[in-house]
């Protein structure tokens, strides 16, 4: 998409006004608007495919993050997800960013890992080197399984095995399949490889196989996203720039050294994916998976993205973690939704749309720090809160916004002073 995404005030139109302007804006085809318009956009039949037991589809709201600039692109971000203020803030940070050149991003191969226990030896290490001096013939079974993979130039590319000498249950060899799976998220990829060549590992080992599953812990899959901020941008009216910037860094300090801190640092950054995964048709327990158990790898949790000054007093942000998503397989084909999301961003690869989740996630990490760490989160959550609040205590049409409007600007936003305010007919 060519055209700036900077809408203009997308907040004061309506859900149809914001279609239509967002479709003129990346180009999207009457189709694709229809397909937000109609009823039951996952028809009944699709999703009894999808899953067991179907009895109907849940709906969340599926807002779109303006104002992203991704390298040198403009970018409209579909987010589906439940809690306010995530969208407005992400738009916000992207807002700010885009007057510093915008986010910056990069990402390995799409490298997933099997793994495949090997248990009942007491020769672990030598057990290893015999798989090891196997690896071109396991590299070939395991690639056998997937011709369509190995036409798009992926597939397995290299074994590595870890030793465990000694366990509850003796010693414990766990073989890794390194598989390059293109635009899949490739759990069904790689776990289908590792049975492949289970039953030979036994034959070259003696031993016996037990599990053979990917790991979510993807962490040769990483994607990255940067930002670089001004104390000029940063400055508002009640702060200096550096000041902001002081706060963030203070902000960032804490959660690196504190874990009760680092979980919630984090769940602020997973604000930002998460809502762009599940609105991609794809797997977000094996995003959320890998990113925490990559925020622990250095044995303590610890923050998912990184805050420092450069030398010019700029704030420069970064983040690089595991982004197991894909452009096919799992609901990314089959949901209506995940595929017109997929138009919208006009993604060519699963690594690009990594690097914009990665980049949205820094985005809503910097929204959140630059709150908490000045007027606190408060204000503007609970402004954009208000409406639930409105909704819960009984209002309907006009009145949510109305009453909504009212509570913030008291800055009492409570159910009780909700209904309060609908018994006065506010
Ligand atoms: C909420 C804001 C953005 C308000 O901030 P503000 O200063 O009141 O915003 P504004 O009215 O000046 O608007 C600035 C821009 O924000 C966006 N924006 C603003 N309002 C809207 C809206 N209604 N609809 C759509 N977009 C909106 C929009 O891009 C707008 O630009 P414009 O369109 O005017 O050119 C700000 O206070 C903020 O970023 N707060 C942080 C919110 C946040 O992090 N929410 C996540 C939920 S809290 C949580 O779960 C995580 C946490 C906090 O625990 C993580 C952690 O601890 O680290
Ligand atoms: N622990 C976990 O995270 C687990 C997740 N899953 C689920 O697995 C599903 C994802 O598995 P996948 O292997 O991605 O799906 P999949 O098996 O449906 O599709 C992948 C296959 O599509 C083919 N393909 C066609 N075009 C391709 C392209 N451009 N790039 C790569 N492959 C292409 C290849 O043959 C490839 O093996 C998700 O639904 C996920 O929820 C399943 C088991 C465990």
């Amino acid at each position: 998409m060519t055209r700036d995404s900077r809408l203009p005030s997308m907040r004061s139109m309506t859900p149809l006004e914001r279609l239509r302007h967002i479709s003129e804006a990346a180009g999207l085809s009457a189709e694709d608007q229809q397909l937000l318009t109609q009823p039951g956009a996952l028809p009944l039949d699709v999703a009894d495919g999808m899953i067991e037991n179907v009895v109907g589809t849940f709906e969340l709201p599926l807002g779109v993050a303006s104002n992203f600039l991704i390298n040198g692109k403009n970018l409209l971000v579909p987010m589906v997800v439940e809690e306010p203020s995530v969208v407005a803030a992400a738009s916000f940070m992207a807002k700010l960013a885009r007057d510093s050149g915008g986010f910056f991003t990069s990402s390995t191969l799409p490298l997933m890992r099997a793994q495949i226990q090997i248990v009942g030896m007491s020769d672990p290490h030598g057990a290893r080197q015999v798989v090891l001096e196997h690896k071109a013939e396991i590299i070939a079974r395991a690639n056998a399984k997937d011709t369509v993979l190995i036409g798009m130039g992926g597939g397995c590319k290299d074994v590595e095995v870890h030793v465990f000498d000694s366990t509850p249950r003796g010693p414990m060899v766990v073989a890794h399949l390194i598989v390059d799976v293109r635009d899949a998220m490739g759990a069904n990829t790689v776990n289908s490889m590792a049975e492949a060549v289970s039953p030979y590992i036994e034959q070259i080992t003696g031993a016996t196989v037990r599990l053979r599953i990917l790991s979510n812990l993807a962490d040769l899959r990483l994607a990255r996203a940067r930002v670089t901020l001004s104390p000029e941008i940063l400055t508002t009216a009640e702060y200096t720039g550096h000041e902001v910037i002081e706060g963030v860094l203070d902000a960032y300090t804490f959660a690196q050294i504190d874990p009760y801190r680092a979980a919630t640092h984090n769940k602020g950054i997973m604000n930002g994916i998460d809502p762009v995964i599940v609105a991609t048709g794809n797997d977000w327990r094996a995003v959320e998976a890998g990113a925490h158990a990559w925020a622990a790898r250095s044995g303590r949790y610890t923050s998912l993205t990184r805050w420092e000054k450069n030398q010019q007093g700029h704030l420069v942000g970064s983040i690089e973690l595991p982004m197991p998503v894909g452009l096919v397989g799992g609901a990314t084909k089959t949901h209506p939704l995940a595929r017109w999301a997929l138009r919208l961003m006009q993604v060519q690869s699963a690594q690009e749309l990594g690097e914009i989740a990665a980049a949205v996630g820094l985005a809503q990490n910097l929204a959140a720090l630059r709150a908490l760490s000045t007027e606190g989160i408060q204000r503007g959550h609970m402004a954009l809160h208000a409406r639930n609040i409105a909704l819960l205590a009984g209002a309907t049409g006009g009145a949510i916004q109305r009453i909504a409007a009212l509570m913030a600007q008291e800055k009492n936003v409570s159910v009780d002073r909700a209904k309060a305010l609908l018994a006065t007919n506010a």
